[in-house]
């Protein structure tokens, strides 16, 4: 009789391991002596230990052979916030997560951990200290957060302790680190065309900004912690670094860090915001004849200018997560790890 081999506890996927956040997670899954297979639409880099799997995730059958022999999967791929393509999010956070949730399920996956977003609560008014019980943003801000809410959902909902599929999301806030290619990297463009000599508000709402490396930490106690009698089965957990900063603060030690000036003339708030959802429509109705992106999208102005921190007590909690890197030291390195970016570079 043919016995089915259980797949091994230290064999993990990363779906998305060829971006930011993923491989900062493959690179301490193996510190840890997990063997990883990476599933990504590209290949960005090779490490011992790393087995690559090209291909969409909207394609099970090119999904299944980077899920074989697999225990666990972290599902981090998503199409980049700015691209603010509707139909793109919808096929890769929706159908595509479907699509992964189903091959893990016919793989014989037992866990899998989606990186799904705090965002998924925030409709551009403030939010102080929020907790995991705030319901979805009503009116999300942009096609991601819409798609992003729809993701978390069908993946906790796919939570079946009978079926043995377990599965937890972490929703991480504003994550930077090396090799960001997000957040630094639109901060310095910004400041190189001379637009971030402005404070958008009164520059004291405080914001949510985690260092990448918690953020992978939160990831690995949910997959350890994820057992059928743990409190994680079918929740989200706030990942944060439990240091709510000024965004204005946050983005001046970059900027001085880099030998930028920091912002430092105040605008209103409602002007701001106003200006880029008008820039944002011309765009949108101009489109078929002219392309051009706005900097200033109505969702950056409303993460600028409004208080967005979130309590990450159910974390601690449940999974017995503490930071392991500061604010000042995460920002340090950031600053250190991006010399082709300092003013004069
Ligand atoms: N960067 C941030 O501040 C935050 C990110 N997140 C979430 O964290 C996750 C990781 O984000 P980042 O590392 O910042 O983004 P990233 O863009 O660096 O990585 C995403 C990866 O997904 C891959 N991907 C996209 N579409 C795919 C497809 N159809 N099939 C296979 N792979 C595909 C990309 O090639 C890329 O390597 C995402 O789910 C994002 O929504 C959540 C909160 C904050
Ligand atoms: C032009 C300036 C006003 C702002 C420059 C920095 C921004 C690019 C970033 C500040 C907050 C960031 C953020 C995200 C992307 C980059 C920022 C807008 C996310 C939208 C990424 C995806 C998420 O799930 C939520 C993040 C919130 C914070």
């Amino acid at each position: 009789m043919a016995t089915r081999v259980r797949p091994s506890s230290k064999r993990c996927a990363v779906i998305g391991g060829s971006g930011f956040l993923g491989r900062h997670l493959v690179e301490k899954l193996l510190d840890r002596g997990y063997s990883v297979s990476v599933f990504d639409i590209r290949q960005s880099y090779e490490l011992p230990g790393v087995t690559f799997h090209q291909g969409d995730l909207c394609d099970k059958q090119a999904l299944l052979p980077a899920l074989k022999d697999v225990s666990l999967v972290f599902h981090c791929a998503s199409p980049a916030p700015a691209s603010d393509d509707r139909g793109l999010f919808e096929r890769v956070n929706i159908q595509g997560t479907r699509t992964v949730i189903q091959a893990c399920i016919e793989a014989g996956v037992q866990k899998m951990v989606l990186t799904s977003s705090a965002s998924v609560v925030f409709e551009g008014t403030d939010i102080e200290n929020g907790r995991e019980d705030l319901p979805y943003a009503k009116k999300p801000i942009d096609f991601y957060t819409e798609t992003k809410i729809q993701q978390e959902k069908l993946v906790l909902e796919a939570c079946d302790k009978d079926k043995g599929f377990l599965t937890v999301a972490i929703r991480p806030h504003g994550i930077f680190g090396p090799r960001d290619p997000q957040l630094v990297p639109i901060l310095v463009d910004t400041a190189r065309r001379g637009k971030m000599k402005f404070i958008i508000g009164d520059g004291t709402n405080l914001v949510d900004f985690t260092f990448v490396e918690n953020v992978v930490h939160g990831h690995i106690l949910a997959a350890e912690r994820l057992r059928p009698d743990s409190p994680a089965c079918g929740k989200p957990y706030h990942i944060t670094n439990d240091e709510p900063i000024k965004f204005w603060d946050f983005m001046s030690e970059v900027l001085v860090g880099l030998g930028y000036a920091a912002p430092r003339y105040h605008l209103p708030y409602a002007l701001v915001y106003g200006l880029a959802l008008l820039l944002w429509l011309l765009a949108l109705i101009l489109h078929p004849l002219v392309s051009f992106k706005p900097t200033f999208t109505p969702m950056r102005v409303a993460l600028a200018g409004t208080h967005h921190y979130y309590s990450c007590d159910r974390a601690k909690e449940d999974l017995g997560y503490k930071p392991v890197v500061g604010l000042k030291e995460g920002i340090e390195r950031t600053v250190q790890s991006y010399p082709h970016l300092r003013q004069g570079a």
